[in-house]
Parts: C-alpha cells; structure tokens; sequence
C-alpha cells in the first residue's frame, strides 16, 4: 500500500503543534532530530520535514500530498492548493506597517512609496485591488526594521502580539489578510492517497472539537435541574443522574471552551454545586 506524504515545517513556529496534532489523532513518529523524512508506526504515513516557504512548491509539483502549512504562505506561493482543514493554532495577520510618527490617511499614501516585505504576492495583489503603485522591497527576515535603516517608508509582514511592531516604533495600517496553521492538498494527490486523507481529516476534525470543548459535571437539587438544563447547550440534551442523597441528581454536559466563564454564574445562582470542567481528547459527532 503507498503512503501518503505529508510535509511539515522542520523547526520554527509550526513544528512543535504540527507534531502534536499528528500525535493526537494516531500518527506517532520515531524521528532521530535530523532525519529529514520519517515513516509513521501503524499508519501509511510518511513525513517529510521542509522549510515553510519551500513547501507550496512540493505540493504543487506532488513531491508531497498533504502539507501542514502558515495559510499566509499558500496565499502568497500556492494558487493551486487546496486547503483542506483549518487548524486552529499559529494565528496571525499579514499587514501594512508605516512608522508610528507618519500621518496615514489611507492606502492611497502609499503610491510611489517603497515597502519592504517576505510576501511581494500577497502585498501586490493587495495594491492593485486598491489601485496603488508601490516598489516592493524583498527582503526575508526582521522586515520591521526596514523603516528605521532607511529602506523603505512601510512594510508588510506577519503581526501576532504586535509587540514587535510596538518595538521598532510602528503601526499598523492595513490588514490584507488573516492566517493560521492549515492542513493542505496537493492539486495532484492520488484517489488511493485522498482516501488515506479523509481518515486523517476525520480524526483532526475529532481533535479539534475536543480541543474546542469541555466535559462539565455539577450537583443540583432536583426542583432546579430544569433551569440548570436551560443554561447547558449540551450536545444533545445534558445527561441527568440521582444522586445517593435523595432530593438531589448529577448533570453532565459538553460546552464550548468559550461558554464556560460566561454561564459559570447563573449556574451557581441556579443552585449548582460541586461543578467540575475537564479537558475532552477526542469528540466524534
Ligand atoms: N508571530 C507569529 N505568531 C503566530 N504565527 C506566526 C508568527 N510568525 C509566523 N507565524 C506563522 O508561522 C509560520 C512559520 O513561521 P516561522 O517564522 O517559523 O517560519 P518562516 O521563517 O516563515 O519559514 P521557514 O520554515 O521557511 O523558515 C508563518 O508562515 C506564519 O503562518
Ligand atoms: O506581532 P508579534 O507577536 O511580535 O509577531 C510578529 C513577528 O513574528 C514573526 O517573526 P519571527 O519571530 O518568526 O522571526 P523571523 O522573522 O526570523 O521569522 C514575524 O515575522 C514578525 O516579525
Ligand atoms: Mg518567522
């Protein structure tokens, strides 16, 4: 049986949770540090460890199938690829930046003006939606310090925190488009390969919305469970159990990671007690 080739980035931002994921949904890998190219035990899986920008190009020409990649690189190299799952880590935002001190009245202040970037595509198709003209400085790292050496009046790059703008005296101005770790298609992968796939696309689904939610257990007396049922989303409907103390049951429920702190009081005033929250691994709907 052939095995599906997924690439990965092999050191910096994305490697440590592209591991993680493949880890939790099945694939584990024995990879002395500096192999370049690993097998899967017990999954046809075989992962290849590539440097981010040079990945949308492996994936078109089908070197690899599958890739997990920074979204912003496959807009700016990769026209052809498909992305197949969102992966909810490595968010950020590709933007303009202009030095803090400069007035900016809007895009149209940056006709003639040079800016520095990694992402000459993505800032390109950018300026011509707008109708500018700009030239366009490629440069590969550190791009914020391009303003204060000179060589350029703005730049385009990714912004997390925005804490390395903050130190070299910029602002943001512009966001052209918004990013986070995704899993990717090569244009030219296999029906034997894509059936592979859709069992990995599967199982990253289940990750993600175990990872999204919480497994939650609380105490109630029995006149307030219908109220307390009204505050739970739930999956389908929380599960009721008694207690040994007559007079009182057991509710669980699954909930947003996001709902928790919001619902937490008008369950307490609701008369809930003993309320637990625990971590969910997987969720298969
Ligand atoms: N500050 C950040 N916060 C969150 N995500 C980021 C940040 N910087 C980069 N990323 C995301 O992580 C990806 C990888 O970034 P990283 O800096 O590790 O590699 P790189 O230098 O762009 O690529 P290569 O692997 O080719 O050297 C980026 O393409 C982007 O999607
Ligand atoms: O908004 P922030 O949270 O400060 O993050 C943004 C910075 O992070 C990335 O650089 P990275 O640290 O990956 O260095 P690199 O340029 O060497 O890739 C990016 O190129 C920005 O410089
Ligand atoms: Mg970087």
């Amino acid at each position: 049986m052939s095995k599906l080739r997924i690439a990965v980035q092999k050191s910096g931002r994305l490697h440590d949770d592209s591991m993680q994921i493949l880890k939790d949904i099945g694939i584990s890998i024995d990879n002395g540090k500096d192999q370049l190219k690993a097998s899967a035990k017990d999954f046809p899986v075989e992962i290849f460890y590539l440097r981010n920008g040079d990945i949308p190009q492996y994936l078109k020409d089908g070197v690899v199938d599958a890739a997990i990649i920074g979204e912003n690189v496959l807009i700016e190299k990769g026209e052809t690829i498909t992305v197949a799952e969102k992966l909810g880590f490595s968010s950020c935002r590709v933007c303009i930046a202009v030095p803090k001190t400069k007035k900016y009245n809007g895009i149209q202040d940056l006709d003639g003006k040079r800016i520095a970037t990694s992402y000459p595509n993505t800032v390109k198709d950018y300026l011509e939606s707008k109708g500018v003209q700009a030239n366009l400085h490629i440069i590969n790292g550190s791009v914020e310090i391009a303003p204060n050496i000179g060589l350029a009046d703005a730049i385009c790059d990714i912004v997390s925190s925005g804490s390395t703008l903050f130190k070299n005296n910029l602002k943001e101005v512009e966001t052209i488009l918004k990013s986070e770790a995704v899993l990717a298609v090569s244009p030219i992968i296999s029906e034997e390969k894509q059936e592979i796939l859709n069992t990995i696309q599967f199982r990253i689904r289940s990750v993600l919305k175990g990872r999204q939610s919480r497994y939650i257990l609380l105490n109630a007396p029995n006149d307030k469970i219908e109220t307390i049922k009204e505050i739970l989303p739930g999956m389908r409907s929380p599960t009721v159990l008694p207690l040994a103390e007559t007079g009182w049951s057991s509710v669980h429920s699954v909930i947003s990671k996001n709902e928790f702190w919001a619902i937490i009081d008008r369950l307490k005033e609701a008369g809930a007690e003993g309320i637990l929250v625990c971590p969910i691994e997987k969720m298969v709907l």
